[in-house]
């Protein structure tokens, strides 16, 4: 695919002209061009409403009394309640969950510092074709496709935490190096969390770490300038992840975008200071046979406030192999997805749109 500086306002490639957000709020604060504007069917207005009542009730999960660090936790209840969150919201945010606060603000500092670049020197980091690497618009393939109100920029972790230096900036000064320590903390918790998950199963606490071999980790940081118009346009279309476990951070003082899809409504997820929102990935849901869900969820702007998101995917490495965990295939529950290769999964997941849980198809026995 080719792409091309257009002008300083955006970029032209093989799937149309794409204004880049931040730019053109700045030059044209009330103006939203057509492939922003999404169909009355997928515009956020009305069922946002309905989520209103729900707004408190996405599960909290202290971490202190799962890794035994709260001495008078009961850790049996605590699983339970963990089981409970990934079967029934698929979504908890995570507190206590031992990441110093200074990283957390470290890497919420350097994110907006990328983001407040002008707009070539970001432009030195195109996004990659057909991954989800550097900066700009990702998921776009065609012409008449929606666009996000969205900067995104995306970078590949691991293997072995090298760092590309066509692909990591060299701008604001620290911005390697908080990335780098952020992740190894974020892997951590990851590793931590899928041994829970694990004996919420009824499984050998190592059994995903075993399954897993080494991990791949990415790191997504998603720019939602402000928008004039929040009830015509999406932040991100709706979509479940691709990975095993995601972590969120939401920016402080960020608009209150992140929305899931509980029970055919959308719910906002008001963000808790210093919690980390979790969730189930499409391939957690596969090898639980579906008891645990990858729920979609998706991002709303809003008129005044900017928001800032920070998204760690956590997967398996591309080599393995995985389809539903033998003990959670029975009479009762039959085998919902066939057997396939994750890099597989990846790259069919990043060279579609985003769109529903439309990409699991990929695996479902229909
Ligand atoms: O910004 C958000 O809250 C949503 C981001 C998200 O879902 C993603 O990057 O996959
Ligand atoms: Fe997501």
């Amino acid at each position: 695919m080719r792409v091309f500086v257009l002008n300083c306002l955006s970029i032209f490639n093989a799937f149309g002209h794409i204004d880049d957000v931040q730019e053109l709020r700045k030059a044209k604060p009330t103006i939203i061009p057509h492939r922003f504007v999404r169909d009355v069917s997928e515009r956020p207005t009305t069922d946002m409403i309905l989520s209103f009542s729900l707004v408190s009730s996405i599960p909290i999960v202290d971490f202190s009394r799962l890794d035994g660090s709260n001495k008078g936790a009961c850790k049996n209840e605590m699983l339970q309640q963990l089981a409970r969150a990934c079967e029934e919201w698929g979504f908890f945010q995570v507190i206590n969950h031992g990441i110093a606060l200074n990283v957390l603000e470290s890497i919420e500092k350097v994110a907006k510092g990328f983001f407040m670049l002008p707009l070539e020197k970001k432009q030195r980091y195109p996004m990659v074709p057909g991954t989800v690497q550097g900066y700009g618009q990702a998921f776009v393939f065609s012409e008449d496709q929606k666009l996000d109100w969205c900067n995104m920029f995306a970078l590949g972790i691991t293997p072995h935490y090298i760092r590309n230096p066509k692909l990591w900036p060299k701008e604001p000064l620290e911005f390697s190096e908080t990335v780098e320590i952020y992740s190894r903390s974020v892997r951590k918790l990851c590793e931590n969390l899928l041994k829970y998950i694990a004996m919420t199963l009824d499984l050998k606490s190592t059994t995903f770490e075993e399954m897993f071999g080494e991990a791949v980790q990415a790191i997504r940081m998603n720019y939602y300038p402000p928008c004039s118009r929040p009830d015509l346009v999406l932040g991100m279309s709706p979509h479940s992840d691709g990975s095993a476990l995601t972590v969120l951070q939401q920016g402080k003082g960020s608009s209150v975008g992140l929305q899931i899809l509980k029970d055919n409504k959308w719910v906002r997820v008001q963000p808790v200071p210093n919690a980390l929102v979790i969730n189930i990935g499409d391939t957690l849901e596969v090898l639980t046979n579906g008891k645990y869900k990858s729920v979609q969820h998706r991002a709303v702007t809003h008129e005044e406030l900017d928001r800032l998101s920070i998204v760690t995917f956590y997967a398996p490495s591309y080599e393995i192999e995985l389809g539903p965990l033998a003990i959670l295939v029975d009479e009762n529950n039959p085998c919902k997805y066939r057997r396939y290769n994750h890099g597989e999964y990846n790259k069919h997941y990043v060279t579609n749109k985003l769109q529903g849980k439309k990409t699991l198809e990929f695996a479902k026995i229909l």
